[in-house]
């Protein structure tokens, strides 16, 4: 029997404090709103090493630094864009705690891609990165930062660390060609929140067509064509603690959260 190299996923470790799987991460703030529990931002920042906030990103962990009770603030490292969204008293706010404030003018790339630059410049090779930004607002903002996912991960094996969009209603990747086992079934935090990874699944050939099977879901598929105009696996639900897809082009796989009630996203 060959043995077929597979890529482990244990996407929600990326709110453990002491992750077992992928180590560290720095951690991108877009423009978009931040309703998770505030601890789950906590432990997101405690397993992080660089925080850097795009544009009006920064304007976002301002306001969730002002509207909760804890001591502590969240930092940030650094504030990188055109700065046309930063309001001026988030502006005051960073400099005064020495964040260092990058006045970007360039037309040919997004805040979002001046941010990952930045930490690809900065940190170490292979750093995984946790995006917090959602979908909502404009389109073409959402289309280019799921264009963005693909684009700064091409080579096979991830050499250049892992992406993962973190929004209040779901987390979403990138599963190169080949083949992924992903622990779908995980609860975060041992502080009793309660929350975690929800059963809802979508397998999306955003860039080309594939060809995927799975095991684990509620519909599962073999050797299954999809592409965006034909078919697609969406809506689909975790049956089994560890899912497998083999898929043979770069899909997008996303999985929602499940927060316990009271603290939903909204
Ligand atoms: N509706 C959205 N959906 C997804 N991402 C968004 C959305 N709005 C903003 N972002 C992300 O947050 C980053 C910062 O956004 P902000 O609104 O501060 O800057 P902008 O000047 O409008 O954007 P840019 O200069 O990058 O075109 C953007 O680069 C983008 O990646
Ligand atoms: C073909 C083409 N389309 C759009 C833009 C505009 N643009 C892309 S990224 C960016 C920065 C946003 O802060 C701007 C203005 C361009 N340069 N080239």
């Amino acid at each position: 029997m060959s043995t077929v190299e597979e890529t482990i996923w244990q996407p929600a470790d990326i709110f453990e404090p002491t992750p077992s799987r992928h180590g560290s991460h720095a951690i991108v703030i877009l423009n978009q709103p931040l309703n998770l529990p505030f601890s789950v931002y906590q432990n997101l920042w405690s397993n992080s090493n660089y925080e850097i906030a795009a544009d009006g990103g920064a304007n976002r962990v301002y306001t969730l630094n002002r509207s909760n009770s804890s001591e502590e603030d969240l930092p940030l490292t650094t504030v990188i864009g055109d700065l046309d969204s930063l309001l001026p008293k988030t502006h005051s706010y960073w400099s005064s705690k020495n964040v260092p404030i990058i006045h970007d003018e360039d037309q040919y790339s997004t805040d979002f891609m001046k941010a990952v630059n930045h930490i690809r410049e900065k940190q170490d090779k292979g750093l995984d990165i946790v995006v917090l930004g959602g979908l909502g607002g404009r389109v073409d903002q959402g289309m280019s930062v799921l264009h963005q996912l693909y684009t700064y991960q091409k080579e096979p094996g991830y050499p250049d660390g892992r992406m993962y969009l973190l929004s209040t209603e779901a987390i979403t990747f990138v599963l190169k060609a080949g083949r992924h086992r992903i622990k779908a079934i995980a609860k975060y935090g041992e502080d009793g929140l309660g929350a975690g990874l929800g059963k809802h699944v979508g397998i999306i050939p955003l860039k080309e067509p594939s060809v995927i099977s799975t095991e684990g879901l509620e519909w599962d598929v073999e050797n299954w064509e999809t592409e965006f105009g034909g078919q697609m696996s969406t809506s689909n639900h975790v049956k089994k603690d560890w899912i497998t897809v083999e898929t043979t082009k770069d899909v997008l796989f996303t999985i929602d959260l499940e927060l316990p009630a009271g603290q939903s996203s909204d």
